[in-house]
């Protein structure tokens, strides 16, 4: 685990019970882990989900974010939008490990239709316990700003 243990965990309603398996394992891994929802698996919207995770970690809420759709997709995209972050959709650990020692991602989005509960663990665990590598990963990274 790096320094930083504040999570922030948000999903639409296609991944509330993997988002709870999810919060569970980092909880009892020693994350501080505050899952913003939803509670119900009531049809809702990705974009309401993955910019209120997103602006948590972008207003010095939280470290690190977890969010979760169908595909993943979705809320990534929308996560993206909010100033200063970066979100990468994994449905393998390597990419998980990548997204923070080469891109310094803040952000990991996992497909909850698209991977089972023991492979996204996996995912998640790649993903917190990866610190990034900086040096010229951190010049590159410097150089994604707006077009
Ligand atoms: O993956 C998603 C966005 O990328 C959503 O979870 C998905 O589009 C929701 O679909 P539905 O309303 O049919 O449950």
């Amino acid at each position: 685990m790096t320094a930083a243990n504040r999570l922030v965990l948000s999903s639409d309603h296609a991944a509330i019970e993997l988002r709870r398996a999810i919060a569970a394992h980092a909880k009892a891994r020693g994350w501080q882990v505050t899952d913003i929802g939803p509670e119900t698996a009531e049809s809702t919207h990705y974009p309401l989900h993955g910019a209120a995770a997103a602006r948590r970690i972008a207003q010095g809420e939280a470290d690190l974010g977890i969010v979760l759709c169908g595909t993943g997709q979705g809320i990534m995209m929308a996560a993206n939008k909010v100033p200063g972050i970066r979100c990468g959709v994994c449905a393998d650990p390597f990419s998980a490990r990548m997204i923070r020692a080469h891109n310094d991602a803040q952000m990991l989005s996992i497909g909850a239709r698209v991977v089972g509960e023991s492979l996204a663990i996996e995912i998640v665990d790649a993903f917190l316990d990866t610190a990034f590598e900086g040096g010229r990963h951190a010049t590159r990274v410097d150089m994604i700003e707006p077009a």
